[in-house]
């Protein structure tokens, strides 16, 4: 008996999937469909490193959703883990799956992202030197010494494949998915990431991997491999029977040449019509296998159809959370400030494209945006010089206010729609792999993105009120900084939900395109007892109009007086004046701010919401 038979025998883990179809509803015709695997048959073994092979397009890494059980909607067939239809949430629990771009954040270093990775995944139980055990296990493992104390967007491909099959390693899974491991490494360093997955499988666990197109030296890790072409299997089985399967059914592999190439020739005619022998030869196999699944599991139970009218519990695909709700808001917190320091204090680096999109995003959204608020009011300074008290000026002192909320508004909304971009997949992967819940995450997303919200409006305010000489008062200063603060906040949800719930191209035009029109009914552009009637209902459910408004009572109302005129003649001398030409009479800024309130309370339902919605969207 081979070491590997020993060790599937210790382990005793065998997946086997028969009839397994997956079918695609298109989103242009919701009638038509596409069949992306077909009756599909094989078999994993605990033990060995299987290798799913194909042309481009022939459903490898739908085959291995399907079987990781990310994918449900629309899936039909028999799954069962040693002879027992595969229980969801107990599969998500020992299995886990490392995606092509495992998206990590780029700020903490190779320790820390293991410590995070241990702390919410471990039992809470677990000693903290027992979780120091198994870090240095998995650091000496997968050779990650030499980089444990650097940042993650600094340590090489490899490194960053290795840490993420690190991450993975933490809680020690029976099974383990990976999608194009190797991808973006050169021949080097993919044997060396498929050496340490093959010693992975050799220690006894069920190791699967979609490979594109691997040499032969890399084919050689192999112990057994799945071919698929157009959606069927054309071979499952050890990597010694393929090629004298292929034989049998009437294609000879030439002497000296890679295998690998050879099935993914074979696979890939325009049509499986040649293969038809294969994928019987494989189906019959399975036949045969099948007659014992009978004997254990009754059809009925073992048969998974989940068409897209029924809905997926998503709490069904992750496992449970495996320390308490304190824990992780605690970590989640404090993961979000290192970065977010890190973040502001790191100095920008040559991008590369890579580099670009995953970390100089976060830098604009975090050093920038603090760069670019004292800046900016030092130039408002300039330009409104001490304008706040003449009365002469008074329509450009309006003016000044109107571009303070605008700025404030934009430069808060924009960059947190980047924020996303990096947030967002890191969010789904740890979520779905059952490391916090969504009320964890919520919350710390909400406490820890404040400070950020605090600190930009309040240094803009801070600098633009004194410079532009606005009344030289602590209640409408405070005033004002209120109105600023939630401007900001506003700016800050409208960017995120948008950012979370589209792509960064089509979020970056909605946000402007949605706002500018609320702009218009701001009370700035045009009075709005002059708005036509129908139109000034819009005026209630523009945020603009109470930021505004707030703002405009808190300069001029509460009694302001008269302004110092230097000029002969200063029509709007009068503050009152102002205000009741401007149509925005009543010391009312408590209703102001109680509007704004009620939008803040309304964009941080949807804020919930629309994470709720990307959980079922990543289905
Ligand atoms: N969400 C989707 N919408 C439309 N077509 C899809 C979707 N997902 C998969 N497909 C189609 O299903 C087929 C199989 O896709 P899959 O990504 O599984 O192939 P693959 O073998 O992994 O390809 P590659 O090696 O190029 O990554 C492809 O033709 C693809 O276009």
């Amino acid at each position: 008996m081979t070491d590997n038979a020993t060790q599937r025998e210790k382990n005793g883990l065998e997946l086997r999937f028969s009839e397994l179809c997956y079918q695609l509803k298109s989103g242009t015709n919701s009638k038509a469909s596409n069949l992306i695997l077909k009756d599909t048959c094989g078999e994993l073994r605990a033990g060995c490193l299987t290798a799913i092979m194909g042309p481009s397009g022939a459903g490898k890494s739908s085959l291995l959703n399907v079987l990781a059980g990310f994918k449900l909607k629309g899936v039909s067939g028999h799954i069962l883990l040693n002879g027992q239809p595969r229980e969801l949430q107990a599969f998500r629990k020992m299995s886990s799956y490392i995606a092509q771009n495992h998206v990590m954040l780029s700020l903490l270093t190779v320790e820390e992202t293991l410590r995070v990775s241990a702390t919410l995944k471990l039992p809470s139980d677990t000693s903290s030197e027992a979780k120091q055990k198994i870090l240095e296990d998995i650091l000496d493992v997968l050779s990650l010494h030499s980089c444990r104390q650097t940042l993650v967007r600094d340590i090489s491909g490899g490194e960053h494949k290795r840490l993420s099959i690190g991450i993975e390693l933490i809680t020690n899974p029976p099974i383990m998915f990976f999608d194009e491991p190797t991808s973006g490494l050169d021949s080097v360093a993919s044997y060396q990431v498929m050496c340490y997955l093959q010693k992975l499988a050799h220690d006894g666990r069920i190791v699967v991997c979609v490979v594109h197109q691997p040499s032969s030296r890399l084919m050689q890790l192999f112990d057994d491999i799945l071919v698929l072409a157009h959606g069927e299997v054309l071979y499952s089985g050890t990597q010694q029977e393929m090629l004298p399967s292929f034989h049998a059914a009437g294609f000879s592999c030439p002497q000296y040449y890679n295998p690998g190439d050879f099935v993914l020739e074979v696979g890939s005619e325009s049509s499986n019509q040649r293969c038809e022998s294969l994928i019987e030869q494989n189906k019959l196999k399975f036949m045969q296998t099948k007659s014992t699944f009978k004997l254990i599991v009754d059809e009925q139970t073992a048969l998974i159809h989940m068409d897209s009218s029924s809905s997926a519990d998503t709490e069904l695909l992750r496992p449970k959370e495996q320390v308490g709700f304190g824990c992780q808001l605690r970590v989640l917190m404090q993961r979000h400030l290192v970065t977010m320091a890190r973040d502001f204090v790191s100095s920008y680096r040559p991008a590369l494209a890579l580099d670009l999109i995953l970390n100089s995003y976060t830098q604009i959204a975090v050093q920038a945006r603090v760069f670019m608020h004292v800046l900016i009011a030092l130039l408002l300074g300039l330009v409104y010089w001490q304008i706040g008290n003449d009365a002469n000026k008074i329509v450009s002192n309006t003016s000044c206010l109107f571009f303070i909320i605008l700025f404030i508004f934009s430069g808060n909304a924009m960059p947190s729609i980047l924020l996303c971009m990096q947030d967002m997949p890191v969010f789904l992967r740890e979520y779905y792999n059952g490391w916090y819940s969504l009320r964890a995450y919520y919350i710390s997303k909400l406490l820890a993105d404040m400070p950020l919200q605090f600190i930009c409006p309040t240094l803009f305010i801070g600098i633009g009120y004194f410079m532009t000489g606005q009344p030289p008062q602590l209640e409408r200063f405070v005033m004002c900084w209120s109105i600023c603060i939630l401007t900001g906040i506003i700016g800050h949800f409208i960017g995120v939900i948008s950012g979370s719930l589209f792509k960064m191209q089509l979020a970056i035009f909605l946000v402007p395109a949605i706002s500018i029109p609320f702009l218009l009914f701001s009370g700035f552009f045009i009075r709005l007892n002059e708005l036509s009637w129908f139109l000034r209902p819009i005026c209630d459910i523009s945020f603009f109009r109470y930021i505004f408004e707030g703002l405009i009572r808190c300069i001029y109302g509460y009694n302001r007086g008269d302004m110092a005129c230097y000029a002969d003649f200063c029509y709007y001398k009068s503050s009152e004046k102002f205000v009741k030409d401007f149509g925005m009479t009543g010391d009312n800024f408590s209703d102001d701010l109680f509007a704004l309130l009620i939008f803040l309370l309304l964009l941080l339902i949807a804020f919930y919401l629309t994470l709720h919605s990307c959980i079922k969207r990543a289905l």
